[in-house]
């Protein structure tokens, strides 16, 4: 809602907008402007809504939201049941293996070349996730495809299903970031 995104490019055709956010969400948006008096760089003038819907065991593929289409801030509203969201950080940039076991944790990866610095984080219903600076551009995060999650050994089984409302600005000028080996606009 807002502006097209398109699943395959996770881009936007800024010539597509479909329209204002619609007014259910009016209270959220309240709710996000409450953000502004954290000392965030935020511009939080949100305009594009990404309503998904994850049946249970579906999770979502690892990616950062492409630097070029959206701003620096991302918020994404849990709804329905609880989920984990895994986070990685590669320091060449790229994603180079598959995720490793789910739990709440900090990793390190080896091996099979890879090298990464891993978290994992419970979003309970009704939780505001915030993706702003380096946990924005330049973590990978991702949904293991799972029905059950473990975290410091308790069991968390997840809902019949989740729904996130992913909000976020789209960008009109090219991403100027600290991460260039993150940023398809300095590449
Ligand atoms: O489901 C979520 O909370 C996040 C969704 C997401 O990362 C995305 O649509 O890019
Ligand atoms: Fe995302």
């Amino acid at each position: 809602m807002g502006i097209e995104l398109s699943a395959e490019t996770r881009s936007v055709n800024t010539k597509q907008h479909l329209g204002e956010l619609p007014s259910f969400v009016s209270l959220i948006m309240e709710r996000v402007s409450l953000f502004k008096k954290l000392d965030y760089d935020a511009n939080i003038d949100l305009d594009q809504l990404t309503v998904n819907e994850y049946p249970l065991g579906v999770g979502l593929s690892p990616h950062i939201d492409t630097h070029s289409a959206f701003e620096g801030s991302i918020f994404s509203l849990s709804l329905a049941g609880p989920c984990i969201m895994e986070f990685r950080k590669y320091p060449e940039g790229g994603w180079l293996s598959k995720p490793a076991s789910n739990s709440d944790r900090e990793v390190e990866g080896s091996g099979s070349g890879s090298n990464f610095l891993g978290k994992a984080i419970y979003l309970p219903p009704r939780s505001m996730l915030l993706l702003s600076g380096e946990a924005r551009y330049a973590w990978h995060h991702y949904i293991p495809h799972h029905k059950v999650d473990v975290v410091k050994d308790s069991v968390i089984r997840r809902g019949s299903r989740r729904v996130s409302f992913t909000f976020r600005k789209v960008r009109k000028e090219p991403c100027q970031c600290r991460f260039p080996q993150y940023c398809d606009s300095q590449r």
